[in-house]
């Protein structure tokens, strides 16, 4: 049995800052020539991407220990420390990261290609080039390079799909998917084949929609029993619940009807799942008595107020119909639905603490920037708001805007900053403005003092 892999603690570690240099300037018959250590360079930032191509955590299940690279050592003749590689790690779309000290929840990466920067490189330390003033010129001393953050998270996946199939287990909920999709699950006869939750992609006429195969859920799942809880969470995110009702089991004491109480019974002990709509599928038709059940138990859902279809995933029989029925709930909902979560980039930088910040893209040409004062991104206290944006620009070109702002109300390449704005900042994107590159200066310009 493969293992249960939708949740996972990864212990991440992100890159050091390089200690900065202190030392002099050496040529001959100039004893006394001036500071020339650099600066050391940035630790690499752990970073998490939704990734169309991840479908599971099991990739962290087996490596769970994942560290970005040191910044360098600033050298002498002021050359500054190269900066240590950030690390991308891919998950799929629904991860939610959380602490794993207190379990707060961090962020719930939805949309494929959203970032967070789940552990910040240290910041490199000041050279003695960068240290000297007018007071003292030749400082003997370098600022040592800040450690990166240490933590450990807890990922966990939430399928996001428009159906959740869900059922006892054997009630082919599997073979649907299968039987509607290109997917090709795990098909057995016995309980709990399902760990991982399967995702196909239907197609009914114009409407083209996913169904997650959710594990078999039995009765008290929703006190955890069985892998309860584990199943249960990915419904969540679905828009539209099925039914898979076995038509052909045997087993004592249970019919479609009773089968139908029991999930329903488990998904109201979940909560906060009332509002999907529903649909009923008896499956196994193929199987002759099981055909005259579902014969003499449709009337009395139908009752209830429940559509309902009787299918053979094995012989594809009603497939068809069920299928543009799916569909058409599905389309109703994204018909009254938001609009879609617009992609985010979540920025955390280390020296906010809890107070995290988010950059949302709210239209094609447009990010607003919520979260604390820019004051306070940074721990040193002199720090200007020019300075701040401008580290927040570094941060923007780190997750791939590539060109940034540089200060307040001023245009580099493409961002520029309009201003404050409660809880946060404004910022438009202005492509054909054009304007100084930002980060001509200089990487030193980064090492903050820590
Ligand atoms: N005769 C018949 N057998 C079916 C049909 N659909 C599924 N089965 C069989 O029922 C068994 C269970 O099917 P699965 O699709 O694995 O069931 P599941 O609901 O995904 O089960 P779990 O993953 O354990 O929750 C398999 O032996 C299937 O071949 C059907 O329409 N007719
Ligand atoms: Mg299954």
């Amino acid at each position: 049995m493969a293992d249960f892999v939708d949740q996972v603690v990864l212990h991440i570690k992100a890159g050091d800052g390089g200690h900065g240099c202190a030392s002099v300037h050496r040529e001959k018959f100039k004893p006394l020539g001036g500071p020339d250590g650099g600066n050391g360079g940035r630790g690499g930032d752990v970073v998490l991407e939704v990734d169309p191509n991840t479908s599971t955590l099991l990739d962290y299940h087996r490596r769970p220990y994942r560290k970005a690279a040191n910044g360098k050592q600033g050298q002498g003749g002021n050359r500054d420390g190269a900066g240590g590689e950030d690390i991308v790690l891919s998950v799929p779309n629904g991860t939610v990261v959380k602490n794993a000290d207190s379990g707060e929840v961090l962020v719930d990466l939805i949309g494929v290609g959203t970032r967070y920067i789940v552990a910040q490189g240290g910041f490199g330390g000041l050279g003695n080039a960068a240290l000297a003033s007018t007071k003292r010129k030749a400082p003997g001393f370098a600022l040592l390079g800040e450690p990166g953050d240490a933590l450990d998270v807890v990922l966990e996946l939430k399928t996001v799909a428009d159906i959740a199939l869900v059922g006892f287990p054997n009630a082919g909920k599997s073979s649907l998917v299968a039987a509607l999709s290109a997917a090709r699950p795990k098909i057995a006869d016995y309980p709990f084949t399902t760990l991982i939750p399967n995702l196909g992609v239907v197609t009914a006429g114009e409407t083209v929609f996913t169904v997650a195969d959710v594990p078999g859920l039995i009765p008290g799942a929703s006190e955890g029993k069985g892998l309860g809880h584990e199943f249960l969470r990915h419904v969540e995110r679905c828009s539209t619940i099925v039914h898979v009702l076995d038509c052909a089991t045997l087993e004592p004491g249970r019919d479609p009807l009773s089968d139908f109480d029991v999930i329903e019974a488990e998904l109201a002990a979940y909560g906060a799942l009332d509002d999907r709509p529903r649909l009923v599928v008896l499956n196994k038709a193929d199987v002759p008595d099981a055909r005259e059940l579902a014969e003499i138990v449709t009337p009395m859902l139908e009752e209830r107020g429940l559509q309902v279809f009787t299918i053979s995933a094995a012989s594809h029989e009603g497939l068809r119909e069920v299928s543009f029925a799916m569909g058409a709930m599905v389309a109703a909902h994204r018909e009254s639905a938001p609009v879609e979560e617009p992609t985010r980039l979540v920025i955390r930088p280390k020296q906010l603490g809890a107070a995290d910040f988010e950059i949302r893209r709210t239209g094609e040409n447009s990010f607003q920037v919520t979260g604390d004062k820019p004051e306070r991104w940074i721990r040193q206290t002199d720090f200007t708001n020019d300075e701040a944006v401008g580290y927040l620009a570094d941060r923007l070109e780190r997750l791939g805007i590539e060109q940034a702002l540089t200060k307040q109300g001023a245009v580099a390449g493409a961002v520029v900053v309009i201003g404050p704005m409660e809880g946060g900042y404004v910022f438009d994107w202005a492509p054909t403005l054009n304007a100084e590159a930002h980060h001509s200066g200089p990487r030193g310009t980064d090492n903050r003092i820590g």
